[in-house]
């Protein structure tokens, strides 16, 4: 299974194409377009959001609520659209036409400066209209037909907010997933923690009252993964670094750990590998699960527990210096609007991308042209597994 996403910020629309689902699948646009305003929720977005509403036009792939089999095409209309129809048209415009709205100067920390270069556009219109996380809409429509898959096959997956600004949420190890679920789409800041949450909002109001940004560790937990999914054989079918490739690449997020991560380098090997149990019930299970469910590039069938460190958002209010592409003088950015904070969004959307690499792995290792199948197929498996 593979997607691909086109569109510009402010363009006329988000594309998704999907490619590799089995048919007779059951699912609806309200399984995509849950996903969708969730991702639009969370404190600490600026004015833009309050133009959006997103919702998912099924255009391809699906029929009386089902899948079937041929690529999915899904579509969000950017409602913002109608405001910069003169800007992002695509008929061709004269240059004295386009000379006020081009855009020379570049923000520190985003793709204006490095794609320009790159592409040679001396408009940086044309970098960040698609480098803009609007783009993570299309990437949460794509997570979102694969957390229905996996939802189908007894696989729960759940994304929220650890840490803003330096605030910690503590370990809830009497949540159960389908409380975090809960939380995650109640709570506008996306902390297990709601006193801890609070202090989040609050730091993330301070923050735009400074005209600054905070970024902040979002986590994704998936239970009912059966061990085995991925590969040790070859280094592209390591699971965990397929997820830690998608996390990665989700705007602003710089670094990626599975279970205690870092904090491994600090620690002895018997304080961090995790003893192997068994139980007729169970089959092989482990006393503890440090490593965040991956050995080998391989599930351990133990919760897969992955956190991403997202960065402060670059376009500040308080401006930072940069140079005009044109007068190569040095100015002060002003800008008109941006999100302060888009740690709780981007929980959601860090939920979706994890999702989509699970499913794909699922697919790869468990081929089947029809979903009815592929369930028998996986409970097979897990029988098998737990009989090992
Ligand atoms: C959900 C979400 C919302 C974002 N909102 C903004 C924003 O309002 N303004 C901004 O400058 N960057 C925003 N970003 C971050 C930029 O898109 C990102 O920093 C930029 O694409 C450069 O990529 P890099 O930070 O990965 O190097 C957002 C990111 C995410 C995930
Ligand atoms: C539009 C979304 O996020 C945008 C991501 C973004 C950026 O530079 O990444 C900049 C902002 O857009 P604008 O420049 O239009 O205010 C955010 O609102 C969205 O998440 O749907």
């Amino acid at each position: 299974m593979r997607y691909l996403t086109a569109g510009e910020s402010h363009g006329k629309q988000q594309t998704t194409i999907i490619e590799g689902l089995p048919a007779r699948m059951p699912i609806t646009p309200n399984d995509i377009n849950d996903s969708l305003l969730r991702r639009q929720k969370g404190h600490g977005r600026g004015k833009r959001m309050q133009i959006e509403k997103d919702l998912v036009d099924v255009v391809g792939g699906v029929r009386h609520g089902y899948t079937l089999g041929s690529p999915i095409a899904l579509v969000v209309h950017n409602d913002d659209f109608k405001h910069w129809i003169d800007v992002m048209g695509e008929d061709p415009v004269s240059e004295d036409q386009n000379i006020r709205r081009v855009v020379t100067r570049p923000r520190p920390g985003h793709a204006d400066l490095n794609g320009a270069l790159k592409y040679g556009h001396r408009d940086m219109r044309n970098i960040l209209e698609r480098s803009s996380a609007r783009e993570t809409t299309a990437r949460v429509a794509a997570g979102a037909v694969a957390k229905t898959l996996l939802k189908h096959l007894d696989i729960n997956i759940v994304g929220y907010v650890k840490e803003i600004a330096g605030i910690k949420a503590e370990e809830k190890p009497e949540l159960s997933i389908d409380d975090k679920i809960r939380i995650s789409e109640e709570s506008t800041v996306r902390c297990l923690d709601e006193a801890v949450g609070q202090q989040m909002m609050d730091a993330i109001d301070q923050a735009k009252k400074d005209g600054d940004s905070i970024g902040g560790v979002c986590e994704v937990a998936i239970e009912g993964l059966p061990a085995g999914i991925g590969s040790y054989v070859q280094y592209d079918r390591k699971l965990d670094g397929r997820i830690a490739g998608a996390v990665q690449s989700i705007n602003a997020f710089k670094g990626v750990e599975f279970g205690i991560g870092f904090e491994a380098a600090r620690k002895n090997g018997s304080e961090v590998h995790d003893e192997i149990l068994w139980s007729e019930e169970r089959g092989y299970y482990r006393r503890t699960n440090r490593l965040g469910g991956f050995e080998g590039g391989m599930t351990t069938g133990m919760p897969v527990i992955v956190k991403g460190v997202m960065k402060p958002i670059p376009t500040l209010y308080k401006p930072l210096q940069s140079v005009d592409i044109e007068t190569k003088e040095p100015f002060n950015a002003s800008i008109e609007r941006s999100d302060s904070c888009a740690v709780p969004a981007a929980a959601v959307v860090m939920e979706h991308v994890v999702a989509f690499e699970i499913a794909k792995a699922i697919l790869e290792q468990f081929p089947n042209d029809q979903f009815p199948k592929l369930k028998e197929t996986i409970d097979g498996y897990r029988e098998e597994i737990r009989c090992f």
